[in-house]
């Protein structure tokens, strides 16, 4: 994801664009407590700078007392010597208060920007989600989060301290050496910047490709894992291993390139800096020798050169950390920029559910434009009625579910609850009211309990337990050793299919919702589980709205109504014994699974 940025203009409004949004993290309105520390760190940068500045003054001091010819005077040039020695030791020391003082800002910014992006991510469509790889968006985030607290430490503790001093040293030059040493000193900087910028930005286009290389190499591990089972079915642990080994073997390549490129940014910014250092003590020697300098005047300029090419040795690292911490950022404020496809209207109202009446009314929709799944769409199930959905594979089954769930807008038709259009109510609050056992059922990698708690928010043990034996899976849970506490492992793996089905059914008995979706809710299960579970399914559905998907009629038959879909249309209506007698889509496919039954059963 991470874009190359390119072309001066470009890269300053990107860069403004991204200080600008990450400045209310640093700053945070209502949070005093951080801004106190702000301000604190920044005084303590200015004093670390005036003690670190001082220093080279004693330092001088001392040798000058120590020149022949002077008055000897020992015990002043040790106070110097001594002075010299606490005012490098009070640099430190004030760099490091700072630094436990400012740790508490980087870190607040970093979590409270990692935690807006992740509930932006959970209000993003079901198509993004669908879209993008679940590994690649967590690296853009983690990289982004973590970048911020980087960067903020290298401006204001680098850059800025920097500036600070090449400000005092340009002054303090002028009035001893004279405006040639000034000169100099900001000829070395400004080719040492240059330098260290061109040869970055070359390592730069090394290290993006590194990167990318890295996030695909994940992705296909991740991939490659998930998919577990599916490679042991295939036998392709080779193939897989290979395809990684690829991938992994690319990123080797390029790390190696990004960081051998290191050495001719230290080898040209050490050749400047001392080609400086050189210059400037030869002068001063020169100086000296016509008695126009002290020798203490030679170990000032060596100090105060030294001091300031401390930070600049740090200066590629900065700026490229800054500069890759730019666009990592980017990229992660670009996710937060995603616009979310499904947005509740400015004027939506809480959906109010009194019936429970739901009606699909000509209802037309594609994932794709130019592939329509359904092609208008019609049926009404009246309060506490239950329909059923049948037809074949691929005909919008599920489809009819999202959109119910308002994953995705209809291109045409509306669908409307209780005389209620679903696209202009809160979107909450419609989630609230339907329940569905879905096809596939994913779990939290956590406990059974967990996993059937998460149906109502604040849900009793014993409650729990009321809807893991309406869902017929009280007995399995209790004959495990850890009980609720059993762990489920990724995606509910652990689990037969018929099991998560079951707690996919006690978690949505605990939410108790008015409307119920059932898209193949037994289709995992033997049939003696699946006749106990109908009869509770049956309870269940008593006293709500109950929209059924299935693909076994003989589930079915009691439906007030059963909707035939095919190819994106309703092709027949009407309840079990009238379809037969209609003798279409429905009589065929209920004479093909009754064979198929007696089939099985001789
Ligand atoms: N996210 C998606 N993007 C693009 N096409 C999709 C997406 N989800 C489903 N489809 C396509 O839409 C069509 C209808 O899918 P849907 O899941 O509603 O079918 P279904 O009738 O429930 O089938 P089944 O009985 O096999 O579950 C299928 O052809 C499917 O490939």
């Amino acid at each position: 994801m991470a874009k190359s940025v390119t072309g001066g203009t470009k890269e300053q409004s990107l860069s403004w664009g991204v200080f600008r949004r990450f400045v209310p993290y640093l700053w945070p309105e209502h949070e005093p407590a951080i801004r106190r520390r702000v301000v604190l760190a920044l005084a303590l940068v200015l004093v670390a700078k005036a003690t670190t500045l001082l220093m080279p003054f004693a330092y001088k001091a001392a040798i000058d007392r120590m020149a022949p010819g002077l008055q000897p005077g020992v015990s002043l040039a040790v106070a110097l010597v001594v002075a010299y020695a606490a005012a490098r030791f009070g640099g430190v020391l004030f760099d490091n208060v700072r630094n436990t003082v400012f740790e508490r800002v980087g870190q607040d910014a970093t979590q409270r920007l990692a935690t807006h992006v992740f509930r932006h991510l959970h209000d993003l469509s079901l198509r993004f989600h669908l879209e993008r790889r679940t590994g690649a968006v967590t690296k853009v985030i983690e990289r982004g989060t973590k970048s911020i607290d980087v960067m903020l430490y290298f401006l204001l503790f680098n850059i800025g301290p920097t500036v600070i001093e090449l400000t005092a040293v340009a002054v303090i030059f002028w009035v001893k050496f004279g405006f040639g040493m000034v000169a100099a000193t900001f000829l070395m900087v400004a080719t040492y910047i240059v330098f260290t910028r061109k040869v970055t930005d070359w390592r730069n286009h090394l290290r993006e490709r590194m990167n990318d290389l890295d996030t695909g190499a994940v992705a296909k591990a991740v991939d490659s894992l998930l998919n577990y089972e599916t490679v042991k079915y295939f036998s392709a642990e080779d193939r897989e291993a290979a395809r990684y080994e690829k991938a992994a073997r690319a990123y080797a390549d390029a790390a190696v390139r990004s960081e051998n490129s290191l050495a001719w940014l230290n080898i040209g910014q050490s050749f400047i800096t001392n080609l400086m250092m050189a210059g400037a003590m030869g002068y001063t020697v020169w100086g000296w020798s016509k008695g126009r300098f002290t020798p203490g005047d030679v170990v000032l300029v060596n100090t105060l050169l030294a001091q300031l090419f401390r930070p600049l040795d740090m200066l590629g690292m900065v700026y490229r950390t800054i500069r890759q911490g730019l666009i990592d950022m980017a990229a992660m404020f670009e996710l937060v920029d995603q616009k979310a496809e499904v947005v509740d209207v400015p004027s939506a109202q809480p959906l109010i559910v009194s019936e429970g009446r739901v009606k699909f009314d000509n209802v037309r929709f594609g994932y794709e434009a130019n592939r329509p799944i359904l092609k208008g769409v019609s049926f009404l199930v009246p309060g506490g009625k239950t329909l059923a959905i049948v037809g074949p594979s691929g005909a919008g089954k599920s489809t009819i579910a999202r959109l119910l769930f308002r994953f995705y807008d209809v291109t045409g038709g509306s669908i409307s609850i209780d005389g209620q259009d679903i696209g202009r109510v809160q979107q909450r609050t419609l989630r609230e009211n339907i329940g569905i056992v879905p096809q596939d059922t994913v779990l939290f990698n956590d406990t059974i309990g967990y996993n059937i708690a998460y149906g109502r928010e604040g849900a009793t043990p014993e409650e729990v337990e009321a809807a893991a034996r309406g869902a017929a899976i009280h007995d399995f849970v209790a004959a495990q050793p850890d009980d609720y506490k059993t762990q489920v492992g990724e995606r509910g793996l652990k689990l037969s299919g018929g099991e998560k089905q079951r707690v996919a059914i006690a978690r949505t008995l605990l939410k108790d919702p008015p409307i119920l979706i059932l898209d193949e809710a037994t289709s995992a299960l033997d049939s003696r589980t699946e006749a106990e579970i109908q009869r509770t399914l049956r309870d269940v559905s008593a006293q709500r709205t109950v929209i059924v998907i299935a693909h076994r009629l003989s589930t079915i038959v009691d439906a007030d109504e059963i909707v035939v879909l095919n190819d994106g249309r309703v092709a027949e209506r009407g309840n079990h014994a009238s379809l037969l007698r209609q003798n279409g889509l429905y009589a065929e496919m209920w004479a093909r699974q009754a064979a198929e039954a007696e089939m099985e059963e001789a």
